[in-house]
């Protein structure tokens, strides 16, 4: 399995910033409209594990779809796992997941991304313009929260 990890420390709150992924991801389309079109409830309930979510985003120039299952959601810990189950990753990984986490200390949070993922064979790239995205997206939520 391969692994990302990168870190971003955002001004903004880091409760809401966690509350954004794990119950209303569909607003941040509103927030990163370049990043990311559409995100829509496919299946169950906003902010539940098992919960089925459809992304339209554009990455690396290109329109993208993502369909994701909510693995899972971790109040204390302000982490959500969104698992990829169809779209443009599936064709390169077999399985890909995100974790997004906050670490609320202060007017500084600290965000973590995490990027699991197998890849289909050794040609695949490892996800790096991905977690530029999910650090691009993650500075646009906390512009919109800032710029009040
Ligand atoms: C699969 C790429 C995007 C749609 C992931 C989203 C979080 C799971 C995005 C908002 C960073």
């Amino acid at each position: 399995m391969g692994k990302l990890v990168s870190q971003i420390a955002i001004k903004s709150d880091g409760d809401v910033f966690h509350e954004i992924f794990r119950e209303r991801p569909h607003h941040i389309s509103g927030m990163s409209p370049a990043n990311i079109q559409k995100c829509d409830l496919h299946d169950g309930q906003w902010g539940t594990v098992g919960s089925v979510i459809y992304w339209n985003y554009t990455h690396d120039g290109k329109e993208c779809v993502a369909k994701e299952i909510i693995e899972a959601i971790d109040e204390a810990k302000k982490s959500v796992t969104f698992k990829v189950i169809e779209g443009d990753l599936m064709e390169l990984y077999n399985t890909f997941k995100l974790t997004v986490h906050v670490d609320a200390k202060g007017d500084d949070n600290l965000v973590t991304w995490t990027l699991g993922y197998e890849k289909k064979n050794e040609n695949v790239p490892d996800p790096n313009t991905l977690m530029d995205f999910c650090l691009a997206v993650t500075k646009d939520i906390e512009t919109h929260h800032l710029a009040k």
